[in-house]
């Protein structure tokens, strides 16, 4: 191996994210999006990564440097068999091709982006790093479904969880921001992004996490709404008349805050209910009781808590969702200083009170320098 930079490609379902990342001095020489994809000029994932490899070639960072050492990308499902970094080779395409079936929105975008890269650079080490690994420590109990055994273990049906690069990355950041070591450690780990997932990790390794067999189940999303009964699928196809693809579509594109009033994004419920917006309020109100619900029981599968972190783009920017997903929980050892909590920054922080038996903090997430340290330590091994 020559060059000690990676390039990571995060495909979403409607994004490629991407950023190159020197490891041998910590610096980020280009990063970028591309979002819309199939919405406009965009046409497709082929057509955004292309977009990608010419920006970067523009700045004389194209994917033919002799100083990149590898790619990583960001894979959301890896099914019981990826728990690690994986070096792809085309049979671990093919795996991952298997998988899409449980990970429709993602798993396609992050094949293409795989396929686009190994074309253009096929000489270069290419690394899988998926969503589902630091989650492959959840005891059978959690991770089982209380379904007939034999037809879940057939067709793979139990919790897989995901977002796990920035629960196992944010985990980490959070007993360092504590200045102890992630063994010593319990911590409720809030990743509420335009997707949401809570994890309760114990001494570093993943117990609990409230995504399941998809990124659907959980807490209430932008788009998605995560748990609901599984009969109300029933009620809506026999009673409603509504197809199996319809239902999919409900619930992972029509529901979650978007849903309950017609704004996905936190910004702009926040603003409404500052109007006194009742339906913005409302989407608020059932997005926190969710929240709140997820605390409090991985409160009692860890025992003891020891920290909170919020991450992702409404856990590091809505003061407001913090303020109320914490808010009378004094009983439980969780204090939160108002003026901590109103304070920005891009660095980790603790927001609550010195009182505060547990410790609330703002942990900013970091998926990329995740799959790029994950990568490197593969190839350079
Ligand atoms: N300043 C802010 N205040 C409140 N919410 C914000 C702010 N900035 C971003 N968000 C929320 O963060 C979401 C995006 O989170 P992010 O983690 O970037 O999502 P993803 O990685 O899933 O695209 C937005 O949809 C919005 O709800
Ligand atoms: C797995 C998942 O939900 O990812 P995202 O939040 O990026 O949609
Ligand atoms: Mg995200």
């Amino acid at each position: 191996m020559n060059g000690s930079r990676v390039l990571v490609l995060n495909s979403g379902s409607s994004s490629v994210k991407y950023q190159l990342l020197d490891m041998a001095d910590g610096s980020r020489p280009a990063s970028g999006i591309v979002e819309r994809i199939g919405e406009g000029p965009v046409a497709d994932h082929a057509a955004a990564l292309k977009q990608v490899a010419d920006e970067l070639a523009a700045k004389g960072l194209g994917l033919d440097s002799p100083e990149l050492a590898a790619v990583g990308h960001r894979v959301v499902h890896g099914g019981t068999r990826f728990t690690e970094p994986t070096l792809i080779t085309d049979e671990v395409v093919e795996e991952i091709e298997k998988l899409i079936p449980l990970a429709p929105l993602h798993n396609p975008a992050n094949v293409t982006g795989i396929k686009v890269a190994r074309s253009l650079r096929p000489d270069l080490p290419q690394v899988a790093v998926f969503d589902t690994a630091f989650h492959s420590t959840i005891p059978e109990a959690a991770a089982r479904y209380a379904i007939d055994v034999a037809t879940a273990d057939r067709w793979g049906v139990r919790r897989y969880g995901f977002h796990g690069t920035s629960h196992a990355y944010v985990s980490r950041a959070t007993a360092e921001l504590l200045g102890r070591e992630p063994a010593e450690v319990n911590t409720i780990v809030l990743h509420l992004g335009n997707g949401a997932s809570a994890s309760a990790v114990r001494g570093g390794r993943c117990v609990e996490t409230s995504m399941g067999l998809t990124p659907l189940e959980g807490l209430v999303m932008g788009t998605r709404s995560g748990d609901i009964d599984p009969a109300a699928i029933f009620h809506l196809s026999r009673v409603g008349g509504m197809s199996t693809d319809e239902i999919d579509t409900l619930l992972n594109k029509r529901s979650g805050l978007a849903g309950l009033c017609g704004d996905n994004d936190m910004r702009e419920i926040g603003r409404r209910m500052g109007e006194g917006d009742r339906a913005a309020q409302l989407a608020f109100d059932i997005y926190i009781h969710r929240l709140r619900k997820y605390v409090g029981a991985y409160t009692a599968v860890l025992g003891r808590v020891d920290a909170i972190a919020f991450t992702a783009g409404v856990g590091e920017n809505s003061a407001a969702v913090r303020e109320a997903a914490m808010r009378g929980l004094t009983a439980f050892g969780i204090e939160v200083d108002g003026v901590r909590n109103a304070l920005r920054s891009a660095t980790a922080r603790l927001i609550s009170t010195e009182a505060s038996r547990v410790a609330v903090a703002v942990v900013p997430t970091d998926e990329e320098l995740e799959i790029a340290s994950q990568t490197y330590r593969l190839v350079s091994a």
